[in-house]
């Protein structure tokens, strides 16, 4: 009778050792969704035999080690600043030439105070700001009384740049919280240029040693999640992505995150798609993107891509979307393509947001720190 129960006890036994056993020859647990354990080039030289790519639940990416592409070394941001200046000053310096021209006429009456303010509405500074420019100017005009070209120069210059407000915080959260990542989401309308800043951003954040991961939530576009990988895969930087077109984005901005903490990277950046055709509309998959994440990170920052070029219409998407979600910051892509610089100061008025990054091209590398007094110094190169 008595040996029913040991044989019980010795049962379990044997199945307890089992599970042991399993789990110790195992080895540690593989990530969420085999996402591979390293990203930088010098883990990549002698570590294990996955490449960074496109992420998808259970698929580890096995490539043999001599067919992993060679990565990129991204551009600092100091190289960059000085390489873009050019191209900036190249685009937009119409706007400080005319108007030193106009200050250093012998006689400023009104008709050239009104010729000043029409060149910077031309240059989309908007309508407030280009009467105050043309106030202070003037009253400068007549208290200092000067046409030395030197110092009318230096008066425009002080008083563009106080426009452009070099007071204002233009720095990206994009510093680890503890065991979480930082957290980026990219949002704007179709076209504007997000997977492009994303992958750009990418490239900034891997010349500055960080570890990142991207998160293709812009799932309305299959090509975008491609697109997205292929900047990533470049730099070593792997992309969460779903395979299913028109999957929920914020579930796919979800895994992103938790695989972000999963693998204690630095930054984490979800791109988005923008194509909304309605306020309503937006605000409703932006707050269920922001809501999904926040169960498990707390988005650090939202940046709003617009597209200089697009003046007006700009500015009025800027708006909706500013309604729909806090954006902390401003990227403005496109201003390699177009004299209208002055959208800058138009945008951070109506929006009170900080640009914190300029587009000026579409290289790899063309994603430039914004910094007020050489975007002024580069209008009036
Ligand atoms: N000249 C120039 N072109 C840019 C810049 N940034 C992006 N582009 C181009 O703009 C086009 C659109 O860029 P995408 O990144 O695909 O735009 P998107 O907002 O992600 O578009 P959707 O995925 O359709 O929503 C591409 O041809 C980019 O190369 C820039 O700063 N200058």
């Amino acid at each position: 009778m008595d040996s029913i129960p040991v044989l019980v006890y010795v049962l379990i036994a044997v199945v307890v050792l089992g599970l042991l056993g399993l789990v110790l020859l195992r080895g540690p647990k593989a990530p969420r969704g085999g996402y591979p354990s390293t990203r930088d080039a010098d883990d990549l030289e002698g570590g294990p035999a996955e490449a960074p790519g496109d992420l998808e639940p259970g698929t580890a990416p096995a490539r043999p080690a001599d067919a992993r592409p060679a990565l990129d070394r991204p551009e600092s941001a100091s190289s960059r600043m000085a390489r873009l200046r050019g191209r900036l000053a190249r685009s937009n310096n119409v706007l400080g030439k005319g108007l030193l021209a106009l200050l250093s006429r012998d006689r400023i009456d009104a008709d050239v105070w009104d010729e000043i303010e029409e060149t910077l509405l031309l240059a989309d500074l908007g309508t407030d700001a280009s009467m105050e420019l043309v106030e202070s100017l003037r009253r400068r005009v007549t208290v200092e009384g000067t046409s030395d070209p030197a110092h009318v120069k230096a008066m425009l210059r002080e008083e563009l740049v106080k426009l452009v407000d070099p007071t204002l915080d233009r720095s990206l959260a994009v510093s680890r919280k503890g065991p979480v990542p930082a957290v980026v989401l990219v949002v704007g309308v179709n076209g504007v240029g997000k997977t492009t800043t994303v992958g750009k951003l990418a490239r900034v954040l891997v010349a500055e040693d960080k570890d990142v991961l991207l998160g293709a939530a812009d799932t309305f576009r299959a090509a975008a999640a491609d697109q997205l990988s292929t900047w990533g895969a470049r730099v070593g930087v792997p992309t969460v992505r779903s395979d299913v077109e028109g999957a929920d984005p914020a579930s796919v901005a979800y895994d992103s995150v938790v695989a972000g903490i999963e693998q204690e990277v630095d930054v984490v950046m979800i791109d988005t798609a923008g194509r909304l055709q309605n306020k309503a509309g937006l605000m409703d998959q932006l707050g269920k993107i922001k809501r999904v994440v926040e169960k498990a990170a707390v988005i650090d920052e939202v940046l709003l891509v617009i597209d200089a070029t697009t003046g007006q219409n700009g500015m009025t998407q800027a708006r909706v979307f500013s309604e729909a979600v806090d954006v902390t910051g401003i990227v403005l892509t496109k201003l390699d393509g177009t004299a209208k610089g002055g959208i800058v100061v138009a945008i951070q008025k109506s929006l009170g947001v900080p640009v914190k990054l300029i587009g000026l091209g579409e290289g790899p590398d063309d994603l430039a720190p914004f910094e007020a007094e050489g975007f002024v110094d580069a209008l009036l190169d």
